[in-house]
């Protein structure tokens, strides 16, 4: 494709994932290749470099349009988006050609727009903090609250790209050996600083077609989930219950841990999900695991109650944590999906403490940043339920970096672990008085 022809995708796709609003950015880029297989590898990997440099930058690009006058449409937000980083408009002028496959000829009217943003920076001083780190405008004051002095970095670690992050399947491979294998698949990796079971891979990496995640010798998974796993503290004497499995990531680095002994059930609400995750215990030679698709009714909790040594609910939740990774789901989060979010992950933690046997352990975990749906909901079920209480995690020693053993919570931002943001609470059930 020339780089005419390249823009004039960006803008498409760019229009596409506008339409599509509820569908998330990713699911409608690869809908949109797909139905285009003349796009080849390089010019589709070059097509959604920009696309997600765009969605980062989205809110900052519709407020320099509004402040210039100008239509906020697609083609004007890829063209702002080329002055912004450094195009003069004698170059944007030239993309936008207006030749076979290249977006039409700038007017006159979009000409003078554009020439006001030459020499102008993507961020600028005047922009509200909530517009440079692309919140929307009723969360920042949240953010604010909580973060205080530290806002700025916080919000700046969250606007960053997310690193590759691979978890080693121990069942099948030590983790430096599953290193010097990547490597030679091609792919350099590192040890992470955190978690004893982690990879991080330089740059951007095709690791699903590696014969080693085809074997089931690694999979993808955020040190930050990596290390929630770690703080339920299974081992395998023990019967645990994932409550919201779904496709699988923590039940798989449970099974690890649990040596494929004892019993993990894996259960959620989402058929595919169940699926997908079976698919994934096969591969990686997981056999410890049940599955199980909760229907209407209670009866299958009821013959369950207080038989699980742990049970780890890792809640549907905002995912205000992985915005490095979808930055189109903060365009798209409203005040009542918080609220219905919050009301349903304390249904989820109301049902999953029953199955908690006495002295057994309840882990609670979400992806977000948000207090309502972390401490506030903790705080919120301590109340309701007495019979729970906070304590450390006795995960083996050795496994978590030394700090994670001393706290029975935990929030993790990108700003201060370079992980997701996370957040992880473990509780106890107290024996019965006799
Ligand atoms: C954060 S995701 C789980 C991610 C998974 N644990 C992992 O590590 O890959 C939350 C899951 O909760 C499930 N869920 C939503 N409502 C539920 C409910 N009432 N009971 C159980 N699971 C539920 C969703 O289908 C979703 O798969």
């Amino acid at each position: 494709m020339t780089p005419s022809a390249q823009i004039s995708a960006v803008i498409e796709l760019l229009l596409n994932i506008q339409n599509q609003r509820h569908a998330p950015a990713d699911a409608t880029a690869n809908r949109f290749f797909r139905q285009r297989r003349y796009i080849g590898g390089g010019d589709r990997r070059y097509v959604s470099a920009q696309i997600w440099e765009i969605m980062r930058h989205y809110r900052k690009l519709q407020w320099w349009l509004k402040r210039i006058g100008s239509p906020t449409n697609p083609r004007m937000m890829v063209a702002a988006f080329l002055m912004l980083t450094g195009k003069t408009l004698t170059e944007v002028s030239h993309l936008f050609s207006g030749e076979r496959y290249a977006p039409l000829s700038l007017t006159q009217n979009e000409g003078l727009y554009l020439q006001s943003l030459e020499n102008q920076k993507m961020f600028s001083d005047d922009m509200p903090k909530a517009v440079r780190y692309e919140v929307p405008d009723w969360v920042y004051p949240l953010l604010e609250q909580q973060f205080g002095d530290n806002i700025d970095a916080e919000l700046s670690a969250l606007l960053q790209p997310a690193s590759l992050d691979l978890r080693v399947n121990l069942l099948k491979e030590e983790r430096s050996n599953a290193k010097e294998m990547l490597k030679q698949e091609g792919i350099s990796s590192e040890n992470m600083p955190l978690s004893p079971w982690g990879l991080r891979v330089e740059g951007r990496q095709s690791v699903t077609s590696t014969n080693l995640f085809k074997d089931g010798i690694i999979e993808i998974q955020d040190e930050g989930s990596q290390l929630i796993a770690l703080m339920t503290g299974v081992t395998s004497q023990m019967r645990v219950l994932d409550f919201c499995a779904g496709a699988g990531g923590k039940t798989l680095a449970m099974a690890t841990m649990m040596q494929n002994k004892g019993q993990i059930i894996a259960s959620d609400v989402h058929t595919v999900r169940v699926s997908a995750a079976e698919k994934r215990f096969r591969r990686a030679g997981v056999f410890n695991v049940q599955t199980h698709i909760f229907a209407e009714g209670a009866k299958w909790i009821k013959r369950r109650v207080k038989t699980f040594d742990r049970v780890l609910v890792d809640a549907p939740c905002s995912g205000t944590g992985t915005w490095r990774r979808n930055p189109d789901a903060r365009l798209k989060f409203k005040a009542n999906d918080l609220d219905e979010l919050v009301a349903k992950q304390s249904d989820i933690l109301d049902s999953a403490a029953k199955m908690v046997k006495e002295g057994g352990r309840l882990i609670y975990a979400t992806c977000s940043i948000l207090r309502k749906e972390n401490q506030d909901q903790i705080e919120f079920f301590l109340k309701a339920h007495p019979e729970f209480k906070l304590v450390c995690p006795d995960t083996p020693e050795g496994l978590l970096p030394p700090d994670f053993y001393q706290n029975p919570t935990f929030q993790l931002t990108p700003a201060q672990y370079q992980t997701d943001g996370f957040f992880c609470a473990v509780l106890e059930r107290q024996k019965d008085a006799e």
